[in-house]
């Protein structure tokens, strides 16, 4: 395709005012012939055979008579052909059989799928045949006016007359854009896909929310969805948000689940789903935004139950996109590690897969020195984003890992249980380490590549630079755990210049340490984003915690308190009570609860962790220490305060 010049006809080759005829006066053709008529041309008939096209030429082309084709066909110099394509072919070949056509007529075609070609019986007569198609949806209304100017349409003819369907096109406020005959097919699926399969998705939609309970589904859609067409047509795919392209299969599968379950009229909404979540896969790999792993996980949740997938289904359609197990190398492969690999190939991982994993995830290529970093490094082409954690994973750091897959082609885990951040007396030794239950739970999450440095490599020597970390560092954790944020700090500014990452993603549970890393990554320039992920609970709302692992039963329920506690604080705020309030609901629950030893319970400044006074407005931080037995708990909420009451 190409733009034509603004006057592509030149001066002398504008048709001059036309008697145009229209075939078939449907939406297009009443609209164009209005058009037409509009800057000049003369409308000397229409065929209109239902009662509707008969209004619409009383409404859009007044004065007009309404004849049989054949008459049509006589009195026009342009004939505007605006009939469903099955019978175009037909029409053109019958009016030729009687010999309708005339020597120099125009005879123009509005038909996507078709070039001229439809028309040859026409132009065997000496008719100049042309074909337009305009790229827009119209609704048979004078508002269709409107929506010609500027339309591209797509034209096709002969050279020495294109100018003429050009001219026509330029006259009636179009965008010309010249397309071969035979590229017309595959334009006008791709028009018919785009707009016409996006009707049936959008009232989809509406249906599936109606369902849910939705009064006025459309209104509630239509932000959203101008949203997202907006991002496809800016930004293309990169603009994809959802549970697809953060290779959250579980939230899939139990859309699926749900979509299953509506009633018989309904069907046709889960398999709709089924087949544009499996394209919307497939294209997230082939564009880089989703891995392999994640998006075999996905296929695999989309094939379940799904009649229609047999052998060469899902799972070979991943393979063809490039998922599936296979080997994965690094620049400098070789040495091998006693959990994952650091070897060439990336064998399946170990463990019992969970339900709705791919049978043979890739395990991510572990480090554990900064040569083999280097390397793996090499081998990651494109964005990384790096999750940092002390191991024994839980859903928690997951979520982390989920977050960071869907903002950059790469994720880099660092499993390191820093001996820097820890106190005389604290649990360094006994906290939990399975480094090879961790690998084969980040290799399900579609995780590129873990560093679990040893002491020696992670400190060579005792670190004589030392970070300060402020007096952020000084309250709430820093004062109980004295040296605590230096340390952090060390290692995070440390695995920051090793991985290099765009994005480093860190939990909100820690929120102290989430704000002393944004400050350490603002006042040292370190050039990465860092982006932070709600807390993830337990069903009974307990925060997830690693050191959760060291509680007893009995424990586990008293531990319950420090997060009923902070829920009651939150919702003191939200129903109007000051700081005091927040803090005497979360004490009432904290007083009362056995087994729970406070540390501390503080409404703060989300940025300073100062405490709030009373007549604080806005958003506060409520957080809670506390020990249950011999385990030291952490856990905060945010909590709206509105201010003092009138
Ligand atoms: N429940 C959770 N929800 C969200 N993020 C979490 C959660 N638990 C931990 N994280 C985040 O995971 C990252 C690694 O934390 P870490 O390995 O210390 O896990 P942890 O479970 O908090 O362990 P512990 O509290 O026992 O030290 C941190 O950024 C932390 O904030
Ligand atoms: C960020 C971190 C991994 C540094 O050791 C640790 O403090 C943690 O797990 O939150
Ligand atoms: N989750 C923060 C790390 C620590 O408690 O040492």
């Amino acid at each position: 395709m190409s733009f034509p010049p603004t006057d592509p006809a030149g001066p002398g080759a504008r048709p001059g005012r036309l008697g145009v005829g229209v075939v078939g006066a449907g939406r297009v053709g009443a609209v164009l012939a209005s058009a037409l008529r509009g800057v000049g041309h003369a409308v000397v008939g229409a065929t209109a055979v239902s009662a509707e096209s008969r209004d619409r030429v009383d409404a859009l082309l007044p004065g007009v008579p309404v004849l049989g084709i054949e008459e049509v066909v006589e009195r026009a110099e342009l004939v505007l052909l605006t009939v469903p394509d099955d019978v175009l072919a037909e029409l053109v070949r019958g009016l030729a059989d009687l010999g309708r056509w005339q020597p120099g007529q125009l005879v123009v075609h509005t038909s996507g799928r078709y070039g001229t070609e439809v028309l040859a019986p026409a132009r065997a007569a000496g008719a100049i045949t042309l074909a337009i198609h305009p790229a827009m949806t119209f609704t048979g209304t004078s508002l269709d006016i409107s929506r010609l100017t500027g339309c591209p349409f797509a034209v096709t003819a002969a050279a020495p007359v294109l100018p003429i369907a050009q001219a026509l096109v330029v006259e009636i406020g179009g965008e010309p854009v010249v397309l071969a005959e035979e590229d017309r097919p595959v334009y006008h699926a791709a028009l018919a896909h785009g707009a016409n399969h996006l009707v049936t998705l959008v009232a989809q939609a509406e249906r599936t929310l109606a369902a849910a309970g939705l009064t006025e589904p459309g209104a509630y859609l239509a932000p959203l969805l101008s949203a997202a067409l907006d991002g496809a047509v800016r930004s293309g795919e990169q603009s994809l948000t959802g549970p697809v392209v953060r290779g959250d299969a579980g939230t899939v599968e139990a859309h699926l689940a749900a979509l299953g379950g509506l009633g018989e009229e309904l069907t046709d909404v889960v398999d709709t789903y089924r087949h544009l979540a499996r394209a919307t896969t497939r294209r997230a790999l082939t564009t880089g935004r989703l891995a392999e792993a994640p998006a075999a996980r996905l296929l695999d949740v989309l094939a379940a139950g799904d009649s229609e997938s047999g052998p060469g289904g899902p799972a070979a359609a991943a393979s063809a996109a490039g998922a599936g197990a296979g080997p994965r190398t690094t620049a400098e492969p070789g040495t091998t590690a006693s959990a994952g690999t650091t070897a060439e190939a990336r064998p399946p991982a170990a463990g019992a897969p969970a339900v709705g994993a791919p049978a043979t995830p890739l395990e991510p290529v572990v480090v554990r020195s900064r040569t083999e970093l280097r390397a793996a490094l090499a081998a990651l082409p494109g964005t990384r984003a790096l999750v940092m954690t002390m191991g024994a994973l839980h859903d928690g750091h997951l979520a982390l890992v989920r977050e960071a897959r869907a903002r950059a082609s790469h994720v880099v885990v660092s499993i390191y249980v820093n001996p820097l951040q820890f106190g005389p007396g604290e649990d360094f030794e006994a906290y939990p380490r399975d480094l090879d239950a961790d690998v084969a739970l980040l290799a399900r999450e579609g995780v590129d590549l873990v560093l679990a440095p040893s002491d020696e490599e992670a400190y060579p020597a005792e670190p004589l630079v030392r970070i300060d970390p402020g007096p952020v560092a000084g309250v709430l954790e820093g004062r109980t755990r004295p040296g605590h944020f230096a340390g952090v700090l060390q290692i995070v500014a440390k695995v920051l210049n090793l991985v290099r990452p765009d994005v480093a993603v860190f939990g909100e549970k820690d929120a102290q340490q989430l704000a002393l890393v944004r400050t350490l990554v603002r006042d040292l320039d370190l050039g990465v984003e860092i982006v932070g992920v709600p807390i993830r609970r337990e069903e009974d709302g307990l925060a997830m915690s690693s050191r959760n692992a060291y509680l007893s039963a009995q424990e586990r329920r008293r531990a319950l308190a420090l997060s009923r506690a902070l829920a009651a604080g939150r919702d003191a705020g939200a129903a109007g009570g000051g700081a005091a309030d927040v803090l005497r609901a979360a004490e009432a629950v904290l007083g009362s609860a056995e087994g729970v030893e406070v540390d501390y319970l503080a409404l703060v400044d989300p940025d300073t962790f100062l405490p709030l006074d009373e007549g604080a407005v806005g958003a506060g931080l409520l957080a809670v220490a506390a020990r249950v037995g011999t385990t030291r708990l952490i856990d905060n909420m945010t909590v709206d305060l509105r201010g003092p009451r009138p």
